[in-house]
């Protein structure tokens, strides 16, 4: 019998809580999505959030604060959510709730001898399954890096249940905050290649209040960016930053392409036009990803399919920028294969909740290097 679960997200652009109830059948296979909402944070609560997740020092009493602020506005999109479908709670199988991440160190740093790694998601489970009533799976990231693991990105096992296919090797990406790849080869014996290829909407969203004023929260459909041209010394002086040189597996977050990176690439390219400045900071995001794609080019597992997902998919700019970059792959949007782009992540954390609760493993040792597949997540019960 299949089963109604609840998938809840909120990522790295800290726009606001993405929420779905989706339908699995008992073997674990995504049937339908039934229900979907956004609710957007408001301008303040933004503000806040993204001082609690860029500070280097922190608010210990503003953070324990916010973990359950966040959880008490993840279950009140949990209540839209059920009013809107008018499903019964007592129907829900489950909640898997990623949270938010405030902070994200996975390269490994000696303290008193001890080699150490971790992750922050904040919007505390308890507090969930207390106010829904609802069995809650949260904190997916730290048992893979508990075991060795990057403890991201853990969407590829969803994007292999999802868009797998027998005669074309397929590559998944999302541009969010982050923009993250998932290479699934045909060849089904082939390893799961998924890593985040660099800076995605977040960089674009700091740039443009930054050039071009706070009443802007974003490139609206790229508009910015396509009035100003990329200056090539300028882009091969960014891309000569050493995240895209490493080899995966690999994860990286705001605190790397954030703020800081900001500053430096204003402060090397402060000579130029503001928006052929701009345009350059925005072609980062897809020349990055195309460059993450053309290693597979001499691999029998180079993908004939990108199928994106994501905000980004909405920007004109960093989608006719990759059409170019990668003339020889076909570039579709998810919504094309009936996977709504803007609730990927939310369907997939659903999944992942579904998962922990049969016990099946969702971390996947070659694409975050965790020392075996996983079962992930802390249960709170209602
Ligand atoms: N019409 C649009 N034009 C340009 N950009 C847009 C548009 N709509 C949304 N976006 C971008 O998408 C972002 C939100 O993307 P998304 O919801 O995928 O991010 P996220 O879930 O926070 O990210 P992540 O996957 O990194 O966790 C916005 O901050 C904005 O930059
Ligand atoms: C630590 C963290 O929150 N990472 C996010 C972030 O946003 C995009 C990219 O960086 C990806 O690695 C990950 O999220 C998706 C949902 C994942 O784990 O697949």
């Amino acid at each position: 019998m299949s089963k109604f679960c609840i998938g809840l997200m909120s990522g790295t652009s800290l726009d606001g809580i993405d929420g779905v109830i989706v339908k699995i059948n008992e073997d674990g296979r995504f049937e339908s999505l039934i229900e979907s909402i956004y609710l957007p944070f408001s301008k303040s609560l933004r503000d806040e959030l993204k001082e609690l997740s860029e500070s280097q020092v922190v608010n210990k009493e503003k953070l324990l604060r916010y973990d359950f602020l966040l959880g008490k506005l993840f279950a009140d999109c949990v209540e839209k959510l059920l009013e809107k479908s008018k499903i019964d709670r007592k129907e829900i199988f489950c909640i898997g709730s990623h949270g938010l991440t405030v902070g994200h160190f996975p390269s490994q740093k000696k303290i008193f001898g001890v080699n150490t790694a971790f992750t922050l998601q904040i919007g505390d489970g308890d507090i969930i399954a207390e106010k829904t009533g609802i069995l809650t799976v949260s904190d997916f990231r730290r048992k893979d890096m508990a075991s060795g693991g990057e403890g991201a990105p853990l969407i590829p096992f969803v994007d292999k249940l999802l868009f797998y296919r027998k005669d074309k090797n397929v590559a998944c990406l999302n541009i969010g905050g982050i923009a993250n790849i998932t290479i699934i080869p045909k060849n089904e014996s082939r390893d799961l290649i998924a890593f985040d290829t660099g800076p995605g909407n977040y960089l674009s969203d700091l740039a443009v209040k930054r050039l071009f004023g706070n009443k802007h929260t974003c490139d609206l459909n790229g508009n910015f960016a396509k009035k100003g041209r990329v200056n090539n010394l300028l882009l091969e002086r960014i891309f000569a930053d050493e995240y895209f040189r490493k080899m995966p597996p690999k994860s990286t977050g705001k605190e790397y392409f954030g703020e800081d990176f900001l500053n430096f690439v204003l402060q090397v390219g402060r000579h130029l036009d503001f928006l052929d400045l701009f345009s350059t900071i925005s072609y980062l995001t897809p020349y990055s990803i195309a460059k993450s794609i053309e290693m597979f080019v001499e691999y029998e597992d180079f993908p004939e399919i990108l199928i994106v997902s994501g905000g980004g998919v909405n920007n004109e700019f960093f989608m006719e920028s990759l059409k170019n970059l990668l003339p020889d792959v076909d570039i579709i949007s998810s919504d094309k294969l009936g996977i709504s782009s803007d609730f990927k992540e939310a369907i997939g954390f659903a999944i992942l909740g579904f998962n922990t609760l049969n016990r099946i493993p969702s971390s996947i040792p070659s694409v975050t290097g965790c020392s075996k597949p996983q079962i992930l997540g802390k249960i709170s019960l209602p």
